[in-house]
């Protein structure tokens, strides 16, 4: 069974890679070199190669301050790509696992989010993420939109990483914002997740469909999962420096970004018991990673 990945190079591909398989599964993750997202006749000379089972689209533009700038860009990477995924794999009556982000929402709520609440993105790669979903819920009745926040693990770009760098660089304080608050998420828990609902709707013409979140448990805000980075890394004898709590007002940005994108995950643990862990568990496990 042939599995098309996109976004193979990124955090969550790279993951997907590193799942255990069951036996028989083979997963294809072209490089950007033969499959550019921006490019549609690049996505279907793909799709015609194979008798593919299913495609894991996590594929995206993620440089949420370039996309303000970028907008063309970051739409056709984050909705027309999935537009054109969603269709394809309708038409050959397969499912379609489609990764997707808490900054679909405004940030207003007082709660967690679930996910019927109001989509309200405030910048554009919100908003492109947003026209991704939408158009995999009417192209193919066989999906899974996968919500997830605040990804990071032991490769690629992310703000562990970041903070680690800059600690390791010598900053001694950093300044890191304290009323933006989130669910981190590590993307091998988040990958064996999608692993999990492929294989469910590969195996199971009746698996559940629709929208879906997952994060690891627990919520913090920028500062205070940072403050964790750090002294996660400091037990190991790595980098640490001290974070000063700042408001979203003293670290201007770009593109604006949610106060609260908290996930409610209640629906996935529901429709495929899936329970993710805290994700302090997670961060020991990538720090441990990133300094054996
Ligand atoms: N990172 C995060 O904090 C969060 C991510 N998400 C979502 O999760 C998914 C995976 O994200 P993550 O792995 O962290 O992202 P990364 O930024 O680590 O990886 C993005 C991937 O998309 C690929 N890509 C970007 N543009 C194109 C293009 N034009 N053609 C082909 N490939 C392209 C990149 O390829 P290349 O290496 O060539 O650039 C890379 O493989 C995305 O859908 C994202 O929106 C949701 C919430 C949080
Ligand atoms: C580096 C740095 C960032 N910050 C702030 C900026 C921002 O509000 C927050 C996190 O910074 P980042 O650039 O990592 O955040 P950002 O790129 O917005 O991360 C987002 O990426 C996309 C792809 C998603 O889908 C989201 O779930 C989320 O993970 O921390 C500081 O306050 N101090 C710092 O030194
Ligand atoms: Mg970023």
């Amino acid at each position: 069974m042939d599995i098309l990945v996109t976004g193979g190079s990124g955090q969550v591909g790279t993951e997907l890679q590193r799942q255990a398989w069951p036996e028989g599964v083979r997963l294809h993750a072209p490089a950007r070199a033969e499959l550019d997202l921006a490019d549609a006749e690049a996505i279907d000379r793909v799709l015609a190669a194979r008798p593919w089972a299913a495609i894991i689209s996590s594929g995206a533009y993620t440089a949420v301050d370039k996309a303000e700038t970028e907008v063309v860009q970051a739409w056709r990477v984050n909705a027309l790509a999935p537009a054109l995924l969603a269709r394809r794999s309708a038409e050959r009556g397969i499912p379609i696992v489609h990764v997707s982000t808490d900054y679909v929402f405004p940030g207003s709520k007082d709660g967690y989010y679930r996910e019927d609440d109001p989509v309200g993105p405030l910048g554009v790669y919100g908003a492109s993420k947003e026209g991704g979903e939408q158009a995999v819920r009417t192209g193919n009745p066989r999906h899974a939109i996968i919500r997830t926040a605040w990804v990071v693990s032991p490769h690629g770009s992310n703000f562990l990483k970041t903070m680690l760098r800059l600690a390791g660089s010598g900053r001694e304080e950093l300044g890191v914002v304290s009323d933006q608050r989130g669910c981190p998420t590590f993307a091998g828990d988040l990958a064996a997740a999608l692993a999990r609902v492929t294989l469910d709707l590969v195996r199971s013409p009746d698996a559940p469909a629709g929208t879906f979140h997952f994060v690891n448990a627990g919520e913090a805000s920028w500062a205070g999962f940072a403050e964790a980075i750090f002294a996660a890394s400091a037990r190991r004898g790595g980098p640490s420096a001290r974070v000063k709590a700042i408001s979203t007002a003293e670290y201007p940005t770009p593109a604006r970004r949610p106060a609260n994108s908290r996930l409610a995950t209640d629906r996935i643990r529901d429709a495929f018991g899936i329970a993710p862990r805290p994700w302090q568990d997670a961060l020991e496990e990538a720090v441990a990673a990133l300094q054996p």
